[in-house]
């Protein structure tokens, strides 16, 4: 299709998320990578990108957005990735679970069940269709849980009840991170932690864990997304490896919109 067209009608902008997210330094360097030079990266929320998205997707208007799998919209919408034939936004990534240094000591069953946290995209995408058809994060963890007993039962496998003991998971707003974090904090209560959950912005996710104020992340985008982070806090936690493997990053546009990648849009 004709770049000018789509430059024309989305204002040359592409819409974005909080400003720390990896995507984001991602998305500012496909503008470099790409040379595209009158393009714009708009920075917001997650809540606020989907928001433009619903909008623009009612109205059949051309929009481009920094968007990720697993995630509910590719279910809602019938969308697809840019081609990124750099590979400014990484390959199939993985997600990992990061806990702070001490857990082990301090709550071993909470470390053994954050340990064997482990599923697949399709899991993680049925809880976040639950939250967007409604449901507020902690039903939609319980009601998964309930459905995915067997799952559930390999990741407590072997694990000492909680007792009581406070346990506090810090994560981002992002739709995939208040999914997965809902789900293990929910299997956590139902083990006899005493769970708190912490909405923080992605640096202050990955400081809390490292300086013991929280007990662990469940949304470390790994290994390219949040490589800065992670580089930056690594001596300071203890990551216990991949809990989903298989996320993807990119520029997401509309069927409707003509363009097939990112070379398009120069
Ligand atoms: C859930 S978002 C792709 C994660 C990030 O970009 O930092």
């Amino acid at each position: 299709g004709d770049p000018k067209a789509i430059g024309g009608q989305t204002n040359y902008e592409i819409i974005g998320i909080e400003p720390g997210a990896g995507i984001m330094k991602q998305a500012n360097s496909s503008i470099t990578e790409y040379g595209l030079d009158n393009w714009k990266l708009v920075e917001g929320s997650s809540a606020a990108m989907i928001a433009e998205l619903k909008k623009a997707y009612e109205n059949k208007q051309p929009i481009i957005i920094t968007g990720w799998s697993p995630h509910w919209m590719f279910s809602k919408f019938d969308l697809k990735y840019l081609d990124d034939p750099k590979g400014v936004f990484g390959g199939a990534e993985e997600i990992h679970t990061i806990v702070r240094k001490g857990l082990e000591q301090d709550a071993p069953g909470a470390y053994k069940i954050l340990d064997q946290f482990s599923w697949e995209t399709g899991d993680m995408e049925a809880v976040m269709v639950y939250i967007e058809e409604g449901m507020s994060p902690s039903e939609a963890a319980e009601k998964w849980i309930a459905e995915n007993q067997e799952k559930v039962s390999k990741w407590t496998n072997g694990a000492d009840k909680g007792n009581g003991k406070k346990m506090n998971l810090v994560y981002v707003a992002w739709d995939t991170e208040i999914a997965s974090t809902n789900v293990i904090g929910k299997v956590l209560e139902q083990y006899g932690y005493d769970v708190s959950l912490s909405q923080v912005e992605v640096g202050p996710m990955y400081a809390g864990v490292a300086n013991g104020s929280s007990d662990a992340l469940v949304g470390a985008w790994l290994p390219s997304t949040h490589e800065e982070y992670f580089n930056t806090y690594k001596n300071d936690f203890v990551d216990l490896g991949l809990n989903l493997k298989g996320t993807k990053n990119g520029l997401v546009v509309p069927k409707y919109v003509e363009i097939n990648s990112i070379e398009e849009l120069k």
